[in-house]
């Protein structure tokens, strides 16, 4: 049975939860904001992967900003199957990308896969795992989007923010560049970990590619960008990123929303040159994105707001979860290391529903 009371969107940022109820009256991004006006509220939803595919934008007939529940993590029942935690079809596809990097084709290339668990005879509650969700990434996005015409959630806790403005004065915090934290939160190996990642030229280079392309994408749509030199470190509890915080302030007009378009998808997700990037997703993937990768968030009727990456995240029923994850191949990158990486990643929406993401058996 699904809980009557669990709002068909929220975004969760710190001790803040926006929720949304009554009627959801869909919109295009051209009237949104007119409707939003109109209806006294906002717009929330989200931007799919292809940034030529439809967003599901919707103005809520209320929303509302409410204190984030505070519940300890609650155990859910064992999926009776778990199909992906060993995946040779990827390591294949890291392979073939690695071998068109070699060749000069693209710089880099952001590969995903899946993991689908499924729970025959038991029933996963959605809140459930949205509130676990809540407990253990307490820094990230956390998101709930039900799907439309479906029974499916898509939720995630996002470290990754796409754009924020509040008045013209606009932040993004692109994220590549990724080391898992094996050593305790907080030690002096995880920080040793850390400082190793901030000095691998590998990464360093990776994440050169996305702020030298966002930096380009903003610049005719920006009367101030700031963009430091070099990355600093952000933790998750299971991974250190290179992220590099931009700010500035946007051209009169343009919204939130507007500002997220301009730089999506970025190379922090697909790859660059962006196009050869989503050609060869589409080759390599075996599955469509949807709303994974894409961008998950609000704005009010003045167009200030939040759109994070559609990231760390799974669709949900009552009977299976589907998590993605992904990976920034760039030369150097090999098919194992790609492989655990997105494991691990996997690993911060499995924490929720307590399954290891990790048990492979090579
Ligand atoms: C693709 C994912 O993460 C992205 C890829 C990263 C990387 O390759 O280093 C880091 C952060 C994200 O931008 C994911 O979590 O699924």
């Amino acid at each position: 049975m699904r809980t009557p009371d669990f709002s068909e969107f929220l975004f969760t940022r710190n001790d803040r939860t926006l929720t949304v109820s009554g009627e959801l009256f869909r919109v295009c991004e051209e009237n949104a904001l007119e409707i939003a006006q109109r209806q006294g509220t906002g717009v929330v939803g989200l931007v799919p992967f292809d940034p030529q595919a439809q967003p599901y934008l919707v103005v809520p007939e209320r929303w509302e900003k409410t204190p984030t529940p505070q519940r300890p993590v609650h155990k859910l029942p064992q999926p009776s199957s778990l199909e992906g935690i060993d995946n040779p079809g990827y390591r294949q596809a890291v392979a073939t990308a690695v071998q068109k990097l070699n060749d000069g084709e693209l710089d880099k290339v952001v590969l995903a896969r899946l993991l689908h668990a499924k729970y025959e005879g038991q029933t996963l509650d959605p809140e459930t795992v949205y509130t676990n969700l809540l407990a253990q990434q307490p820094r990230a996005f956390v998101f709930s989007a039900k799907l439309p015409g479906s029974d499916r959630y898509l939720m995630g806790a996002s470290p990754e923010l796409v754009f924020h403005s509040e008045e013209g004065a606009f932040t993004t915090h692109p994220l590549a560049g990724t080391v898992s934290r094996t050593a305790l939160a907080g030690s002096t190996d995880d920080a040793q970990l850390g400082e190793a990642l901030l000095r691998s030229a590998k990464d360093r280079a990776e994440h050169a590619t996305v702020v030298d392309d966002i930096r380009h994408r903003l610049e005719s749509l920006t009367e101030e960008l700031h963009v430091p030199a070099v990355p600093s470190l952000m933790a998750t509890p299971q991974l250190w990123h290179l992220g590099t915080k931009i700010w500035g302030k946007l051209r009169p007009g343009m919204s939130s929303l507007d500002g997220a378009r301009a730089i999506h998808p970025t190379p922090a997700i697909c790859g660059f040159p962006t196009e050869s990037a989503l050609d060869l997703i589409q080759q390599l993937e075996n599955f469509n994105r949807g709303f994974f990768g894409g961008l998950v968030g609000w704005m009010d009727a003045q167009g200030n707001g939040e759109w994070a990456l559609v990231l760390r995240c799974a669709e949900v029923s009552e009977t299976q979860a589907t998590l993605f994850a992904g990976a920034g191949i760039v030369e150097g990158s090999t098919p194992e290391s790609e492989h655990a990486e997105t494991a691990n990643k996997l690993g911060s929406f499995g924490k929720a529903l307590g399954i290891d993401t990790t048990a492979i058996a090579l």
